[in-house]
């Protein structure tokens, strides 16, 4: 790996500034404390969490609400698979000429070790300390072509070990760079969320820790000045989610992505749709052409139009398994809701939660007002259970992740910032509340379980309508039979009775919270006018920070996300006729 030419200069765009866009931890902390990078400053995530629990506990004594085991078996019987289609592979036309076709790069398929893939010792050092004896089939095909400084688009099924398939490539090839220059950021991988950068990082630092290459992080949320201070050491490896990144490139002075010689978007599909089109647009503008590119996914687009924005240059296409492929031990449940049973969703959820899904079990809901809601519920039943949503604080969310992480909890409510790629060991049960608003998204979540070869179970709660849609969608794509579980009358009687019970102290703890958070914000804002008052000199004095995008236009590119996923969820029908016809 040699250094290259940057052919393109940072631009600094004028001040966009939104007056609501003002980071507190930059106007109000003079102070210049180092902090850890995994917790923020100002925040007690892990006693807010305990005091909740706690007083979840004497509501639950006062009134009488733990649920009590019961008697009655649930049934499982195997679901409808008739009118299963075949899927099509179909290649369209120009994708042959866009993709390098791969042949005669001489990849070698029978490989068993590591040591077979010529990895340099302390590298295979690190792949030991992970217990990562042997490669994944993807590790197999990815390794030796990433090495070749070839561009990729690859895809293979969730827990597959897609992040270690382009992590010891880009190591091995750092620990060969030259030394005798200066020290520059050779490698950028981008993910679309906090938690996910935290774990990649993770991964990259454990993997080269007998090596000489450096990884920093530069995720959201997390203390920005620690981060600005390993990004001017000039790591080898950056890894970042995509809006601090920016906001580093624009106001950290010396931080460059100029000497990047590898661009990684992982989940690269996510990365490609609306909600991140201009940021992702900005991150290449500032990257050298002349640069390798590596996309992952399990459900990797191969869309060549959405490719070509990223200027890839024949890229080679290693699909191990198909973009709709499940995990091979992932046993796949649904429980049917019918139209006049709705209120049957929360008595249902209790039930799997106390007598099925009874712990290492993670509940996707479509909104964080339904995650937390939930999170209560599920407390005042005397069930262990911590929230992973977008209303918490960084600290909150990676509190919430550790507790799941660490069995200290049972159950983790989320929503999809949880769906994509996290990494939790053991996870043995995914329960959707509801359908997901598209079939890549079911994929994703139900991928949280039967990772790496183990076995898991998902439970999806299936309603009418567009739901059907999806779980026929399911079923085209399953290899093994998916279950139908029935939950008898008298459990759902149950545990609505329960639920009924607990409303009023539900009702309660909303009120209290409505209110709390009504005495913060004013505190905030208090304390926000009084430090304007007394450091007014010295915030005016500092360099004026610049940001990418207004909170409007935030809030439009969020817009249109929303608006795809509908488009998405209404051609899940149209595809289906498509495929029908084309058969
Ligand atoms: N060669 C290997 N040997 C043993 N374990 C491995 C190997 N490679 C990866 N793993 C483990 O497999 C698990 C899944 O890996 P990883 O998170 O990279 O999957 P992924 O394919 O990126 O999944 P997703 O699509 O959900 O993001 C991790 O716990 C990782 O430590």
């Amino acid at each position: 790996m040699g250094l290259k030419e940057n052919d393109q200069s940072p631009s600094h765009k004028e001040n966009d500034i939104d007056e609501h866009e003002f980071d507190d931890s930059f106007c109000f902390a003079p102070d210049d404390t180092p902090v850890s990078v995994l917790v923020p400053t100002n925040d007690n995530a892990g006693n807010k969490f305990d005091a909740l629990e706690e007083k979840l506990a004497e509501i639950r004594t006062a009134q009488g609400l733990a649920l009590s085991e019961d008697s009655c078996d649930e049934e499982s019987s195997e679901g409808d698979v008739s009118g299963v289609e075949e899927t099509l592979d179909f290649e369209g036309e120009g994708k042959a000429e866009y993709f390098d076709s791969g042949e005669g790069l001489g990849v070698e398929e029978n490989i068993s070790t590591f040591s077979e893939l010529n990895l340099s010792r302390s590298l295979l050092k690190g792949l030991a300390s992970l217990r990562f004896d042997r490669p994944t089939p993807i590790q197999k095909v990815a390794i030796p072509v990433a090495l070749m400084g070839k561009d990729i688009c690859g895809g293979a099924v969730t827990g597959s070990g897609k992040t270690a398939a382009f992590l010891i490539p880009i190591i091995e090839r750092l620990i060969h760079r030259p030394k005798n220059v200066p020290a520059a950021t050779r490698v950028l991988v981008i993910l679309p969320t906090r938690e996910l950068a935290v774990q990649c990082h993770e991964v990259a630092v454990k993997m080269a820790q007998f090596t000489d290459v450096r990884c920093c992080l530069a995720a959201g949320g997390l203390p920005m000045r620690a981060q600005d201070a390993d990004l001017r050491c000039r790591p080898e490896i950056v890894v970042a989610t995509p809006g601090r990144l920016i906001d580093h490139l624009r106001n950290s002075a010396s931080f460059t992505l100029e000497s990047v010689e590898i661009l990684v978007l992982d989940e690269a599909d996510r990365m490609l749709e609306d909600g991140f089109k201009d940021e992702l647009d900005e991150i290449i503008k500032h990257t050298p052409k002349q640069r390798q590119t590596i996309l992952f996914s399990a459900t990797m687009t191969e869309n060549v139009d959405e490719l070509i924005r990223l200027s890839l240059r024949r890229p080679v296409r290693l699909f191990v398994d198909s973009n709709t492929a499940i995990a091979r031990k992932l046993l796949q449940e649904f429980v049917r809701i019918r139209e006049e049973r709705e209120t049957d969703r929360v008595p249902i959820l209790l039930a799997l939660c106390h007598r099925t899904c009874t712990e290492r079990c993670i509940i996707f809901f479509p909104t964080k007002e339904l995650a937390h809601r939930y999170r209560l519920i599920l407390g005042l039943a005397g069930l262990k259970c911590a929230e992973l949503h977008g209303g918490l604080t960084q600290a909150e969310r990676l509190d919430s992740l550790e507790r799941f992480k660490l069995g200290k909890v049972d159950f983790l409510t989320a929503t999809d910032v949880a769906a994509r790629g996290l990494d939790i060991q053991g996870v043995k049960f995914v329960l959707n509340y509801s359908m997901p608003a598209n079939y890549k998204l079911y994929l994703h979540r139900v991928g949280r379980t039967a990772r790496a070869g183990l076995e898991g179970c998902s439970i999806t709660l299936v309603g009418e309508g567009a739901d059907r849609k999806l779980l026929k969608m399911v079923i085209k794509n399953s290899t093994v039979p998916v279950k139908h579980r029935l939950i008898p009358p008298s459990v759902i009687e149950q545990h609505s009775v329960s639920s009924q019970n607990m409303q009023s102290a539900l009702n309660g703890l909303l009120a209290e919270e409505r209110e709390q958070k009504l005495l913060d914000r004013t505190e905030k804002e208090l304390t926000r006018a009084e430090n304007i008052m007394h450091h007014k000199k010295e915030i005016h004095s500092r360099p004026k920070k610049t940001w990418f995008q207004t909170s409007r236009q935030r809030m439009d590119s969020k817009k249109r996300d929303i608006q795809s996923l509908g488009d998405d969820r209404q051609r899940t029908g149209k595809n289906e006729s498509v495929k029908k016809r084309r058969n």
